[in-house]
């Protein structure tokens, strides 16, 4: 028997860093904004072999125990006082190390799939769990837009319904370790925000207005990331010349997402992109 679901991709809107702590973990304030594209597949097949076993459709992606998906598996099978004997398929479409959260995204996938089979954990006790993981696998749990406090954890999901801008991403297919970034991060960014964006960021998702989306975007972590790869400047502006109303690196980058108008000029801006830069991969939402 296999189950399968698709494990999506996110953006963050919004990413403040608050506080650098003693284990080296920072508390933010970030909006994650889930995304339909890219999505990986993740397929859990119980098999009659004891142990876990983990392959992708990616060559030199990690396999078994070395693959989130697999340790996600363990780290089940362990709580839940399971022997395993389960094969897990990746089919991936979300560029790795991409700042949208991959391997994440296919970690939440394998606990969401055991324990819709198992019913062994409590939504708490799986959030714990997807904590150990990484910061970004307790967000995949749900997957709805949401603010998130602690280090990415904590939760609250602003009232009423929420309308994503046009959008485009566009990866540079170079791979960015979130520690990189975070070790990188200038220090004089870690603070408070006393403009108000993360709010207004909210109101205009809410009254569906991208160009209040595009004014608010914020992530700390990027200028970092602006000064180590030059491309990426480049590809921002380009963003910006060429139709979008505002564009910025999500999370740990180096992925840089565009807030359109209307998918018009979403579309638009797509083919203008795909004409002038041959090694990157656009992905539109
Ligand atoms: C950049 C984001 O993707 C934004 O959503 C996340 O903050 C990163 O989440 P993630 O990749 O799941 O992070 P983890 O795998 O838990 O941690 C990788 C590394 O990122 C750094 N890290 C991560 C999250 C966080 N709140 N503070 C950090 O300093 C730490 O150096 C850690 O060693
Ligand atoms: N299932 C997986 N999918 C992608 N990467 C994985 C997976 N399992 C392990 N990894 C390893 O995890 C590292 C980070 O990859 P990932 O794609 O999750 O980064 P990311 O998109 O920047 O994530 P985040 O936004 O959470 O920081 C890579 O070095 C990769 O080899």
């Amino acid at each position: 028997m296999a189950l399968s679901i698709p494990s999506r991709s996110k953006i963050n809107l919004y990413l403040k860093v608050l506080k650098r702590r003693p284990d080296r973990y920072h508390e933010l304030e970030t909006l994650f904004l889930p995304l339909d594209t890219p999505a990986d597949r993740v397929t859990l097949d119980f098999v009659d072999t004891p142990g876990i076993r983990v392959c992708s459709s990616l060559a030199g992606l990690p396999e078994n125990l070395e693959n989130l998906a697999g340790r996600a598996a363990l780290a089940y099978a362990d709580m839940a006082g399971i022997a395993p004997a389960w094969s897990i398929r990746i089919e991936k479409e979300i560029p790795v190390a991409a700042g949208m959260g991959g391997g994440s995204s296919n970690a939440a996938a394998v606990l969401r799939l055991l324990n819709r089979h198992y019913g062994k954990l409590s939504s708490e006790e799986l959030a714990d769990l997807a904590l150990t993981l990484g910061a970004d696998v307790p967000f995949f749990l749900h997957g709805r837009a949401a603010i998130a406090t602690g280090i990415g954890e904590v939760f609250h999901y602003p009232a009423g319904k929420l309308y994503a801008p046009p959008l485009l991403v566009v990866n540079p297919q170079f791979p960015v370790s979130a520690k990189w970034a975070y070790m990188n991060l200038d220090p004089e960014q870690i603070g408070e925000d006393s403009s108000g964006k993360l709010k207004r960021l909210i109101n205009a998702l809410r009254r569906n207005d991208p160009k209040g989306v595009a004014d608010n975007l914020h992530n700390d972590l990027a200028a970092a990331l602006y000064r180590k790869f030059p491309l990426l400047a480049i590809l921002r502006d380009f963003l910006l010349e060429n139709g979008a109303l505002n564009a910025e690196i999500t999370g740990s980058g180096p992925s840089i997402f565009a807030v359109c108008a209307s998918p018009a000029e979403r579309d638009e801006l797509c083919r203008s992109l795909a004409g002038a830069f041959r090694a990157v991969t656009i992905f539109v939402n």
